[in-house]
């Protein structure tokens, strides 16, 4: 693979081994005043044009983009189908900046054809914290493919980005590019084990009928931790201290520079995060679980149209195993009637995924950084979890 944009980046080369001791940026920061002024040129027809997420019509507009032309598996089996709501979560998070949320419009018709979203986030890699953003909801229009548009956005972005005085980004993505940070496996638990066979996701095994299927993956309709409750704002104070304690045992992890920054990402929106506590008698919250909501298109089925995903976000358990937490969070996703729990191989996941009936899937989830050079990561030591 020549890799022929990103050969002209920052990123360690493909054939490049970072050692252990070296944990820096590649490229020096840019001096404000140094940083191209102009936007980066887009093919004649096609303009820049930031989508306003406030804006009902164009936040409708960013949604359709990416319902229709956003990330396929490789059978083109589930496209994913972010909700509105979602979006608006994941790129207005508290410090956001409406210039970050870059979109491309055709001169002719208006239409939205390509986007690409930055939000802040502090990030510390190993011993050393770093102001980036995060990149996400890269989207270029299936009709637009292989006019080199998106190189043009990752440019555009980085520009934007570095005009702020950020010169570093995390970001993940499917596929192969120069040099992941680590590379996470998906695992999937069916909690409706019918409805995954029939869109051809899971099958049947050999030795086991559909009754002794279901069956299998049937989960009890309470939490074996049985104070764990929803989590709400007055719970803000003590999950911040919790899971700022826990982030630190991993080599890539969040930042919150504030109670306000943890409140956006974890108190509980319907339809979006959901986010449980255990409270003990003193008052004392002890563990805390979450998980995001992020369904499927089922391409080309005519009878589900759509596959309910719960996707682990992040946990700590205090006074209980990782396995009961998490065990807990399949048997409250699937009282929200979620059809699968997913999660990456990355925190303690692992260790548990086999005795909570999680299978490995075929996909994998490169970390990346831009403009940073590190020893490259287990999945065990990533505690960073990305939309
Ligand atoms: C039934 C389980 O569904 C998926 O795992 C799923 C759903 N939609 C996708 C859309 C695009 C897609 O592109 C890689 C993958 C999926 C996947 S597998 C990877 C996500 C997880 N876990």
């Amino acid at each position: 693979k020549s890799f022929q944009f990103w050969s002209t980046q920052p990123v360690p080369q493909m054939d490049e081994t970072v050692p252990a001791d070296v944990n820096c940026a590649i490229e020096e920061n840019i001096a404000l005043d140094k940083v191209r002024a102009e936007p980066f040129s887009l093919p004649a027809g096609f303009r820049w044009s930031n989508v306003d997420l406030s804006d009902e019509e164009q936040l409708n507009e960013l949604y359709n983009l990416l319902t229709r032309n956003y990330v396929e598996d490789d059978d083109s089996m589930f496209r994913f189908d972010y909700s509105a709501d979602f979006l608006k979560w994941a790129l207005q998070v508290p410090g956001f900046r409406p210039e970050w949320h870059c979109g491309v419009r055709a001169d002719s018709n208006n239409r939205l054809l390509a986007f690409i979203g930055a939000v802040p986030q502090t990030v510390r890699v190993y011993d050393k914290t770093v102001n980036m953003v995060e990149i996400n909801f890269l989207c270029v229009h299936k009709n637009l493919r292989s006019r080199r548009v998106a190189p043009v956005l990752i440019r555009e972005i980085t520009r934007r980005v570095n005009v702020t005085g950020i010169f570093q980004a995390a970001f993940t993505a499917g596929i192969v590019i120069p040099k992941p940070v680590s590379v996470c496996r998906y695992y999937h638990r069916s909690l409706n084990p019918r409805k995954l066979i029939d869109v051809r996701f899971s099958h049947l095994s050999a030795k086991m009928t559909m009754a002794r299927t279901i069956k299998l993956y049937k989960l009890p309709e309470e939490t074996a931790t049985r104070n764990l409750r929803e989590m709400k704002s007055t719970d803000v104070p003590q999950v911040f201290k919790l899971l700022t304690t826990s982030l630190k045992q991993y080599s890539l992890a969040p930042v919150y520079n504030s109670e306000e920054e943890l409140a956006h990402a974890l108190v509980p929106k319907k339809g979006v995060v959901y986010s449980y506590v255990a409270e003990n008698q003193n008052g004392k919250i002890t563990d805390f679980v979450s998980f995001y909501s992020l369904p499927s298109t089922v391409m080309g089925h005519t009878t589900h149209k759509t596959i309910y995903a719960a996707y682990l976000y992040y946990y700590v358990a205090g006074s209980v195993t990782p396995k009961q937490l998490i065990n807990d969070s399949l048997i409250l996703a699937n009282r929200e009637k979620f059809d699968v729990f997913n999660a990456l191989d990355l925190m303690h996941n692992e260790k548990i995924f086999s005795d909570l009936k999680f299978g490995k899937g075929d996909g994998n989830l490169q970390y990346y950084l831009y403009n940073w050079k590190c020893a490259d990561m287990k999945p065990s030591q990533i505690g960073l979890v990305l939309q």
